[in-house]
């Protein structure tokens, strides 16, 4: 998927062929990468969602569901920020959550800003400690900014309280910025910031792309979205979605996707009374993706059990992990 340069010692994307087509670029140009760190459910895809102004990431109420390293992409015609997602660190109890801080750890060694995440709503605790420590470790080179997000649910009182208390915990030297996915103006506040400290250099991907990612992944990643949003406690993240097969019809898409699920009592919910919430979830799925790809869309969904999957490591390398 990528190809790696010792130039630059970074991971670059294969869509610019290695990096040959860095060239021809206006002096000036800035370009580099992002990666916003935090707990669970702090709102970083979101924030990547309202920056890129698509819905590349998937979000949901649910905490860790980021999966995958997916990167968007931010253009303008003096800058480009590649936004790099990354499943967050979790506690390592299965394969999968092994797997998914190696991830993680990936993406943190390659990127030039790390904007540290916490809530306006929450207090600053051990877990931000935890991860900050992390970043410190894992991105020693990367600039780190100081994000309080989900403003909009609290008042100005507790939001200045809260940029204090980041500010006292990342030190003087650090910006500390508030932001929420609904107010254009700390969004564009906050992408202006990020390309001043975005070095000086050619774009790495096209000018014209807005996501790393396969039509098929993102596809998975909708109904998997879609579930989320249908399914409680335990269940979302027992759920997999693998995308076996797309076929174009004049104007119409045809995807069959499987849905898998670890046990037969799983399966059983996820179809529900006579494919109840299997039809539901397949509604909003294709609604999402017809939005995302400006395409009719018909989904053949099918769920299956992947018994036990994210702690078999053979299942994992199977999905892609
Ligand atoms: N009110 C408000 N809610 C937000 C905002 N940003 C995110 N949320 C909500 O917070 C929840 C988590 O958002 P995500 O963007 O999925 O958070 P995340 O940090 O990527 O979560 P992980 O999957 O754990 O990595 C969702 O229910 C969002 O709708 C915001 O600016 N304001």
């Amino acid at each position: 998927m990528t190809d790696k340069s010792a130039e630059h010692g970074r991971t670059l994307p294969r869509a610019m062929g290695g990096g040959a087509a860095r060239q021809g670029f206006q002096d000036g140009f800035r370009s580099g990468f992002v990666c916003f760190a935090g707990r669970p459910n702090v709102g970083k895809s979101s924030l990547i969602n309202a920056l890129v102004g698509e819905e590349v990431m998937i979000t949901s109420a649910h905490p860790q569901t980021t999966r995958r390293a997916v990167r968007a992409i931010m253009n303008a015609p003096d800058h480009q920020i590649v936004i790099v997602d990354t499943p967050g660190v979790h506690r390592p109890r299965t394969a999968l959550s092994e797997r998914l801080n190696d991830t993680a750890a990936q993406a943190f060694a390659e990127v030039d800003v790390v904007g540290f995440c916490v809530p306006a709503d929450e207090d600053i605790g051990p877990g931000d400690k935890f991860i900050l420590e992390q970043v410190r470790r894992e991105a020693p080179k990367a600039r780190i900014v100081g994000l309080v997000t989900k403003i909009d649910k609290r008042g100005r009182g507790r939001t200045a309280a809260q940029l204090l208390a980041l500010s006292a915990l990342l030190g003087p030297e650090h910006d500390v910025v508030p932001v929420s996915r609904q107010s254009p103006e700390q969004l564009s506040a906050l992408a202006e910031l990020l390309v001043s400290l975005m070095p000086q250099g050619p774009p790495w991907y096209p000018t014209d792309q807005v996501v790393d990612d396969s039509d098929e992944a993102r596809v998975a990643e909708l109904i998997r979205e879609a579930a989320l949003s249908r399914l409680r406690e335990e269940l979302p993240h027992s759920v997999m979605v693998v995308v076996e097969e797309t076929q174009r019809k004049k104007d119409l898409w045809v995807v069959y996707a499987s849905v898998y699920v670890e046990r037969s009592s799983q399966k059983a919910i996820v179809i529900g009374a006579k494919g109840s919430v299997l039809r539901e979830i397949g509604t909003v799925a294709r609604s999402r993706i017809e939005a995302a790809f400006g395409v009719r869309a018909h989904l053949d969904l099918r769920v299956k059990i992947a018994k036990d999957w994210q702690r078999d490591p053979k299942q994992l390398d199977r999905f892609g992990f």
